[in-house]
């Protein structure tokens, strides 16, 4: 593994369909890395998550997690799935949804909960603030809560790296905002990789933005400029700085500072 890297895409190409989703695409995540992944939609960024979490293998290039193949190393990494795809309608408790992202770590069958998945379960719902809830049904909670739950459900597998898909995509605005908070004080514990379409809720905090429409551009600096939108949206993007005025986004077709 190249010193401090957690994720490392070497010439990563997947075709789905007969379609090129990712193509030659190369991207580092380092150790303590906020990392932001931006992109239209159906621009291959789930893809690309999949491919990280070793579950769709590339047609050409490598993947190496905390130095291993991505189906070895997956129980080190906490994946929270794009909100639509959980059912909230489902009869479950915040603890037992919670406590589910402990699944991974029981090998013995009949799979049973034990102290230790228990004393994660609580750790995790405490950090994200759902620690009243846990007794209330999934389906009681606001939209807000329940990403909350989610996000609690992957951090009870004690992962070195958080990655999320469209965290913010199903949560108003301002609840937006302060969940970039929330990622922000994570990343202090472990290395956050997430997904967007939308620019807008980026963190002023985050460490590295990569724009990717089935290729990658990056210049491994929190800036997003404006070859990089170029590149990934194809056409020229209002950069005015979504609420993060001290943030510079170069003009369209200037390089970064
Ligand atoms: N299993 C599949 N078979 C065929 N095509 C697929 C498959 N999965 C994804 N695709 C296509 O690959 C492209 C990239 O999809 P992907 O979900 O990775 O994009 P995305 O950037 O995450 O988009 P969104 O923001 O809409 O979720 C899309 O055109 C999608 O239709």
């Amino acid at each position: 593994m190249t010193d401090g890297a957690v994720i490392e895409v070497e010439h990563v190409g997947v075709d789905l369909g007969g379609r090129t989703v990712l193509e030659d695409v190369s991207l580092r995540i380092c150790r303590g890395d906020f990392y932001a992944i931006i992109g239209p939609n159906g621009g291959g960024k789930s893809t690309l998550l999949r491919v990280i979490l070793g579950l769709i293998h590339p047609d050409t290039g490598e993947v190496r997690v905390l130095g291993g193949p991505p189906d070895e190393q997956r129980h080190l990494l906490g994946y929270v799935p794009q909100y639509r795809t959980f059912d909230f309608s489902y009869p479950l408790t915040v603890r037992g949804m919670v406590l589910s992202g402990r699944l991974g770590h029981i090998a013995r069958f009949p799979r049973r909960y034990g102290e230790e998945d228990r004393e994660a379960a609580d750790g995790a719902m405490e950090t994200m603030g759902i620690a009243d809830l846990a007794d209330r049904p999934i389906s009681a909670l606001s939209g807000g809560q329940q990403q909350r739950a989610i996000i609690a459900r992957a951090l009870a597998g004690n992962p070195e790296v958080l990655i999320l898909d469209e965290p913010t995509v199903y949560v108003d605005s301002p609840t937006g905002e302060h969940f970039m908070d929330v990622l922000d004080v994570l990343r202090r514990q472990m290395t956050v990789v997430f997904v967007t379409h939308d620019i807008g809720v980026l963190s002023r905090h985050v460490t590295k933005v990569a724009c990717l429409n089935r290729r990658i551009y990056t210049h491994d600096t929190p800036e997003i400029t404006g070859d990089m939108i170029q590149g990934a949206y194809g056409c020229p993007v209002d950069l005015i700085a979504h609420g993060l005025p001290h943030r510079v986004f170069a003009e369209h077709g200037e390089e970064g500072p």
